[in-house]
């Protein structure tokens, strides 16, 4: 997929400000764009106060499953950013909704199997789903399936779903009983997003969609990846507040995954910052897996520091 423009840099006082000018929302992904790990980036703070006062909307739309969008609202009062739960979207999230919505599992009845963190269970938690798996501490012992506490009363048959995302504290006792309900007729595999890295300060990191493209490669089974660019996380976002998607702007840091996210949602405008994974060079470039930005910048705070 190509668009015909070449992405314009964000580079000078008056394009900033014409960035600023032509949108009324802005959706931020986080990991890249926002912070890295526990690193806030340069001017983030200034640029959101920046978009607060000039009455602008924003959301916060994550592909990172490990934190619940209550656990996020923590992270971003650490960094002193004001940021309410209804204003954050986490690919945890989306994979819950989609697992009440479109699978319509009964709460109370059916039950998930997580490979993954916390953001994932909370989630599910949340709707009344319970979740088995997850960031239980017995998943950290070895496996050996003669005396894993999780196979020692057979696989719980309450278990229609399997939900798989970013986990830090990946082991081979996790992957042995995912791929053990994945086994299992009529188990559903929903994937939470298919990052293949994840980036952090000074480092590119394993992302979500390696592991989870692991499990499905034992498995044999593709998932469903509920996170960006799926557009029920646009589609879940237009129906909480009044979208104009043409005066709405993506900012992220990933081609594949945000910047088809805001093109395929028909956004007014995509600005990728080289902050996380992606680089000028690949900013520039044409290519048929992934659209080139309108916009693109070295950091976000690049619109705060050349407008003040
Ligand atoms: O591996 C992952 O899960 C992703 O790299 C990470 O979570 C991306 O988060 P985002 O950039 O969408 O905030
Ligand atoms: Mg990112």
């Amino acid at each position: 997929m190509t668009t015909s423009t070449i992405p314009i840099k964000i580079s000078t006082k008056a394009i900033a400000q014409e960035f600023l000018d032509k949108y009324d929302t802005f959706l931020f992904d986080c990991d890249g764009v926002l912070w890295l790990g526990s690193h806030l980036l340069p001017s983030v703070k200034e640029t959101l106060n920046l978009l607060e006062e000039s009455g602008k909307k924003v959301m916060f739309v994550t592909n990172n499953s490990t934190k619940s969008r209550a656990a996020y609202t923590k992270k971003f009062a650490s960094f002193g950013i004001k940021a309410t739960q209804e204003q954050i979207f986490t690919s945890g999230y989306a994979a819950a909704v989609y697992v009440r919505d479109f699978l319509q599992l009964t709460p109370g009845k059916d039950k998930v199997w997580v490979f993954g963190e916390t953001g994932i269970s909370e989630e599910l938690k949340l709707m009344g789903i319970d979740s088995l798996g997850g960031a239980d501490p017995r998943l950290l012992e070895s496996f050996d399936p003669e005396t894993s506490p999780f196979l020692k009363d057979g696989l719980d048959p309450a278990v229609t779903c399997v939900i798989a995302g970013l986990d830090t504290k990946i082991s081979y006792h996790k992957l042995a009983m995912t791929l053990k309900y994945l086994q299992q007729d009529g188990v559903k595999f929903v994937g939470t997003n298919v990052d293949s890295t994840f980036p952090q300060k000074g480092h590119i990191l394993p992302g979500a969609g390696s592991m989870v493209e692991s499990i499905a490669f034992a498995a044999g089974k593709k998932p469903v990846y509920c996170g960006k660019p799926n557009q029920n996380m646009l589609n879940s976002i237009a129906s909480v507040m009044d979208l104009d998607r043409s005066r709405t702007c993506m900012v992220g840091d990933r081609l594949n995954t945000d910047m088809r996210f805001g093109t395929e949602g028909n956004l007014g405008g995509t600005l990728l910052v080289l902050t996380g994974i992606e680089t000028e060079e690949r900013a520039l470039q044409k290519s048929d897996e992934y659209p080139t930005p309108k916009y693109y910048a070295e950091k976000l705070g690049d619109v705060y520091e050349l407008t003040h």
